[in-house]
């Protein structure tokens, strides 16, 4: 990883701290859950039961699921606040389970952690809240004024370094939050809801920051969240979790194109195979004289297939080919979403035959009906 402050890295960390934290070889993932289970206490429901998940070194990874469903439990397994019950939690190739609390306190230097309601300390300004952590690790002087300065420059605030947290809107709190989670120079960078208390545009800005930390300095992010959007935007890899156990996992593009779990297109909102109430009201099963079938046409980003207007209209025998409904997005350059499809039949033999033709030029194709 590319050295941030020069240096004055790792002058805190001591001769032990390589062999507790476990330096960050780039051939392991950065964190592996192996078959994990946590109870909170004897006879209560398992907070977390069977979870398999691997986080790939210099990733953006979103866990994502409805609240109570597990989310900050593995979050916090992950440096150690909390112990699994059963199965085990690796980072950087260290079992964090059979750490002890030095080595703990080491492997936490190595793990940045953000938090929803950002945690400053009103008293102190910005820069007092970000040299804090610094002090407290017997960094020197003047080594905390240059990394404080790095990171006030990376977040955008050195124009704030001396304002209290009281005068700073909530996106500002929150870089002064980021920073704070990076003096270390961590590999991982945990995210509990860091946007969940800001508005859509500043959401946006700050996903936008931990993209530009991932991908300029290399540090593994690990994020939970309740907001889809927030996992689109930010991440490359998404596992979905539901009363604790790992529902849906894969590529973000995946997910979002191909949900295969119910609780992840409830938190897509997914209308699955749901039609605007105008065409859902005047829908039938089997066609009548003049009748229009609909298709329900999908990409899901397999195979990178792109949208072919043109194509697709042929398929459905050009006349009368209508685009009712629907809409495509691209995410992480793939082309994905659902459009609605009337095309006129004579029978139902002929839209099976249109549908099975245009199956060449889309993900899947569907018969819905006949309007
Ligand atoms: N310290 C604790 N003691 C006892 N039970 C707990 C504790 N922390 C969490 N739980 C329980 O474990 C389950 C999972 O909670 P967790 O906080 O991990 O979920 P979450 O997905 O992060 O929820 P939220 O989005 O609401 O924060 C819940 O049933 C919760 O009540």
């Amino acid at each position: 990883m590319m050295k941030w402050f020069g240096a004055a890295r790792f002058i805190e960390a001591g001769p032990a701290a390589g062999e507790a934290q476990g330096n960050a070889d780039a051939s392991l993932p950065a964190v592996v859950f192996e078959n994990v289970g946590k109870t909170y206490a004897p006879g209560a429901p398992a907070a977390l039961a069977g979870v398999d998940l691997q986080v790939a070194r210099g990733e953006v990874f979103g866990i994502i699921g409805r609240s109570g469903a597990g989310k900050s439990t593995l979050l916090r397994l992950v440096n150690g606040l909390e112990k699994p019950t059963s199965g085990g939690v690796r980072v950087n190739g260290v079992d964090v389970g059979a750490l002890d609390e030095r080595a703990l306190v080491a492997l936490r230097r190595r793990i940045g952690m953000v938090f929803q309601h950002f945690n400053l300390l009103s008293a102190k300004t910005v820069h007092d809240n970000i040299a804090l952590p610094l002090k407290i690790a017997g960094v020197p002087k003047t080594d905390i004024e240059a990394r404080v300065n790095v990171l006030l420059d990376l977040v955008g605030l050195s124009e704030r370094r001396d304002a209290w947290p009281a005068r700073l809107s909530g996106g500002q709190k929150q870089r002064v939050g980021i920073a704070r989670a990076l003096v270390h120079e961590p590999d991982i960078l945990l995210c509990d809801e860091a946007t969940s208390a800001l508005d859509p545009e500043t959401t946006r800005a700050i996903l936008a920051l931990l993209r530009d930390i991932n991908r300029r300095l290399g540090v593994t992010v690990v994020l939970i969240t309740h907001e889809m959007e927030v996992i689109r935007d930010v991440c490359d890899t998404v596992a979905v979790i539901e009363r604790g156990e790992v529902v849906e996992q894969g590529p973000v593009w995946r997910v979002f194109g191909d949900p295969r779990h119910e609780a992840t297109r409830a938190l897509l909102h997914t209308p699955g195979h749901e039609l605007p109430d105008d065409l859902a009201a005047r829908i039938h099963a089997a066609p009548q004289v003049g009748a229009h079938a609909l298709f329900d046409v999908r990409f899901t980003g397999d195979e990178a297939q792109e949208p072919d207007l043109a194509t697709l209209a042929q398929a459905f025998g050009a006349q009368g080919v209508r685009f009712v409904h629907g809409g495509i997005e691209r995410i992480q350059g793939r082309a994905q979403g659902r459009l609605v499809v009337s095309a006129p039949v004579q029978n139902a033999a002929e839209a099976a035959s249109l549908a099975e033709r245009a199956r060449g030029h889309a993900s899947r194709v569907e018969v819905l009906g006949y309007v």
